[in-house]
């Protein structure tokens, strides 16, 4: 019998609200580097060889896909939920539905996460495609951390040297990420702690700081001035 090759398939939660971008509009939909965030993030993921098929994840209500990324290639679902791992299971709900099996790879991006570059999702792939668990990118903290309490003062200085932040895209087999993230419900922030909570290690592999996450209302003018700068020709080319 001949085993069918690795495949790799990406989703991309985008049926958030962006409440906290104060946008006045899902934040994904916002141009930035004259188009909207959407599109710089499965434009990413398009550029990975390796990727078999992007599936994009909407909310049911929305109305602005079509119009903001036309002849986009990427699949796309209406089965977003309340909380990003409702959004998740939607999605992997759909992949299956598309003849996705509990062997194949998913990696999970963040539609907010639209500095993602190929060589990234590159090295997750590397480091993981091997690995009896999977993993994600992550950056380790450079900052002194301050736990802090409901009046902001500082209650706490905590240990830094074992934190990381972690990013997406977040990459595990369908099978147990569906698993984690069913029986950890909407609590679980990310897929990777969906995949601790089962007793799992994920493997941490180091991205870049410019892989953030637009969250805040300053965050688009310092992505638009990082899209912008990587799309300007080199002049010594
Ligand atoms: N119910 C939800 C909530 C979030 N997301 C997606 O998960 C990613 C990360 O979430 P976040 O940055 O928190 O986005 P929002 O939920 O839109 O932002 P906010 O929390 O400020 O409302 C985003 O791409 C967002 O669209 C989703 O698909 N479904
Ligand atoms: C998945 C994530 O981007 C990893 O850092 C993050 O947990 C999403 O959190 P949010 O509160 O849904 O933005």
């Amino acid at each position: 019998m001949t085993s069918r090759p690795t495949r790799f398939f990406a989703l991309v939660p985008a049926a958030g609200i962006g409440e906290r971008s104060g946008a006045g509009m899902p934040k994904q939909y916002v141009f930035i580097a004259g188009q909207p965030m959407l599109a710089h993030t499965v434009a990413a993921l398009a550029a990975v060889p390796r990727i078999t098929q992007t599936l994009v994840v909407l909310s049911p209500a929305d109305d602005r896909f079509e119009a903001a990324l036309p002849g986009c290639k990427a699949w796309v679902a209406r089965a977003g939920g309340a909380s990003r791992a409702e959004t998740v299971l939607g999605g992997l709900a759909e992949l299956r539905s598309r003849g996705a099996t509990d062997g194949d790879w998913v990696l999970v991006h963040d539609a907010a996460r639209c500095l993602l570059r190929p060589e990234w999702v590159d090295a997750l792939i590397d480091a993981c495609a091997d690995d009896a668990v999977g993993g994600l990118l992550a950056q380790p903290v450079a900052d002194t951390l301050k736990a802090g309490d409901a009046q902001g003062r500082v209650t706490a200085t905590v240990d830094r040297r074992d934190k990381w932040a972690a990013q997406t895209p977040q990459m595990f087999r369908l099978g147990l990420v569906e698993r984690a993230l069913q029986a950890m419900g909407a609590a679980a922030t990310d897929e990777a702690s969906a995949v601790e909570a089962l007793g799992l290690a994920p493997q941490l592999v180091r991205a870049s700081m410019a892989n953030f996450k637009v969250t805040w209302p300053e965050d688009f003018a310092l992505a638009e001035r990082l899209l912008t700068a990587a799309s300007v020709p080199d002049p010594a080319r």
